[in-house]
């Protein structure tokens, strides 16, 4: 499903309306009954219902709401908040519609008469602006939506709350804060930020008639198990270990031995041919006695950290991974450094390893091989100098100009991930629980990422994949065996194998 800017979703009804025939009008009507739809399975006939309607465009989808709500008998005051003369176009052709269907339209003019029937109103919906907000709410829509928070009420939204940016990097503003919003068409980049995500509540999509076929491309793009189980790759019944990819995975350190150790054996889960864990000699018998699958290459270690005179060979696997595990050590770098140069093949870089990367970002730039980054917000504020806030405010464009900058691939850890690829595509995932909020998770992480690498062409799809695949089994467990509170890092690994079981394609002969 794409996700979309303002301006991308004005673009799209333009080109609707352009290249099919179809009218502003025709969309509003499509629009306000697919939210009518959408909307009344959350409401009783008994609620008293008032819609908040603006003068824009989304207070047109409110007037076709109101009516299609009071043609199927709910009990409902529509409200329109703004002057007259302020209402045009299509909004006024539906708010004439509404009119002739014999259905009175109150007017706010002062607060005193208005609140009255905000707060006998059990449900309040909110179609006083959408994608068109500018700036902070003016009056009177702020002090409307200031009463209308405080009201014990349920509280729907229309496209998007009532004052919420529609894009990144805008942190001033007052919101209706809705408990459900009813998304036309496309999910707005809001949907997927830290401080703009609560305004939303639950939300789902309604489709309004837009020609697919004639659509821009939006290179943005919210992946899901539909998507996983169409780009998945199939194992065949006469395949080779060797077919799977062979990958070397370096880390590890003797207070962190845990963390490489989850990590391959979710590689190994995920498919991985044969796995080499290049890690501190102290460490390999405990290391091996949790994933037996893996051979292992012993790196000279000082203090239990590998030092960075360590340097694996490389030129014998299709694909490495650094950093589960490695500690912050300055000698870590001269390893990181090694993998960056002479690794052949794709090369993920995690956790300490992007810690050590801070110093040597030039030879990442220099790197024409595919490099996948997988940091979470501290770490890429570490790695770019820019506050984690503001990281958290324009994830998208700061990740698309990290990943352009320096060719990488940038997977950006969160409740939402963000996967960017060089060009600038990007794919969201929205899988996965608050069990995932705890040490080692990410290293599971990084071991199914690295395992669907080395088995697909296409890195975007394999880091896509991974990250649904590792969301879901979190979601999976949470539902059956588990509690957001007990699960564990090792549980997500065992736990793989019912989430591969159900989205792989059976496997042709
Ligand atoms: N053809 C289309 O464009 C369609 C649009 N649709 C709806 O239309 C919406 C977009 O319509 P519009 O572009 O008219 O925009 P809006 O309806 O979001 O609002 C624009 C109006 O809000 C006022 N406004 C802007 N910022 C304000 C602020 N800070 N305080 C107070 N008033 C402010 C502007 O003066 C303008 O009159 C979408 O969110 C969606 O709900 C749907 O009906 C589907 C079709
Ligand atoms: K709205």
């Amino acid at each position: 499903m794409d996700i979309v800017t303002a301006q991308e979703m004005y673009e799209r009804d333009q080109v609707a309306i352009e290249s099919t025939g179809i009218d502003g009008k025709m969309l509003m009507e499509s629009a306000g009954r697919s939210a009518a739809d959408d909307l009344e399975p959350r409401i009783k006939r008994e609620d008293q219902i008032i819609v908040l309607i603006g003068a824009g465009n989304n207070g047109g989808d409110g007037f076709v709401i109101a009516r299609t709500l009071l043609n199927r008998g709910y009990k409902v005051e529509a409200w329109q908040v703004v002057p007259d003369e302020k209402i045009s176009g299509d909004a006024e052709a539906h708010r004439n519609i509404f009119e002739n269907s014999g259905f009175e339209l109150k007017k706010f003019s002062r607060m005193e008469e208005f609140l009255p029937s905000l707060y006998q109103a059990a449900v309040i919906i909110d179609a006083m602006l959408g994608i068109g907000v500018e700036g902070r709410l003016r009056s009177p829509l702020a002090e409307i939506v200031e009463k209308a928070n405080e009201h014990e009420a349920l509280r729907l939204a229309i496209d998007l709350p009532t004052g919420l940016p529609a894009g990144e990097g805008v942190h001033d503003f007052d919101a209706f804060n809705a408990d459900y919003t009813t998304i036309i068409e496309a999910p707005k980049v809001s949907v997927f930020l830290q401080h703009t995500t609560p305004y939303y509540g639950e939300w789902s999509v309604v489709e309004i008639g837009l020609p697919v076929k004639k659509l821009p491309e939006v290179k943005r793009y919210l992946w899901s198990v539909k998507d996983v189980k169409q780009t998945m790759p199939k194992r065949v019944s006469h395949s080779h270990k060797g077919k799977h990819g062979k990958g070397v995975m370096a880390g590890g350190s003797y207070y962190m031995p845990g963390s490489i150790a989850m990590a391959a054996r979710a590689a190994l889960r995920s498919g991985t041919g044969l796995l080499t864990i290049a890690t501190a000699e102290s460490i390999i018998p405990s290391v091996t006695s949790y994933v037996q699958e893996a051979t292992f290459s012993g790196l000279a270690e000082k203090e239990g950290m590998i030092t960075g005179q360590a340097t694996p060979e490389l030129s014998k696997y299709d694909g490495a991974a650094i950093g589960m595990g490695l500690g912050r050590h300055e000698e870590a770098g001269g390893l990181v450094l090694h993998m960056l140069q002479e690794c052949k093949g794709p090369l993920l870089i995690d956790a300490d390893g992007l810690y050590a990367l801070k110093s040597m970002l030039n030879a990442l730039k220099n790197r024409s091989l595919p490099t996948v980054l997988t940091p979470h917000p501290g770490e890429f504020a570490y790695l770019t100098g820019v506050p984690i806030q503001e990281i958290l405010q324009s994830p998208f464009r700061l990740s698309r100009e990290f990943a352009s900058a320096y060719g990488v691939h940038l997977v950006l850890k969160g409740p939402y991930t963000i996967i960017t690829a060089p060009d600038g595509e990007q794919r969201v995932d929205m899988t996965g629980n608050a069990g995932l909020a705890k040490g080692g998770s990410g290293d599971v992480l990084s071991g199914v990422l690295f395992g669907m690498m080395l088995q697909s062409e296409n890195i975007l799809n394999a880091l896509s994949n991974g990250c649904v695949i590792h969301g879901s089994t979190a979601d999976f467990l949470i539902q059956e065996e588990h509690s957001k509170t007990d699960l564990l890092a090792s549980d997500l690994v065992e736990g793989l194998s019912r989430t591969f079981r159900t989205f792989s394609a059976p496997s042709k002969a």
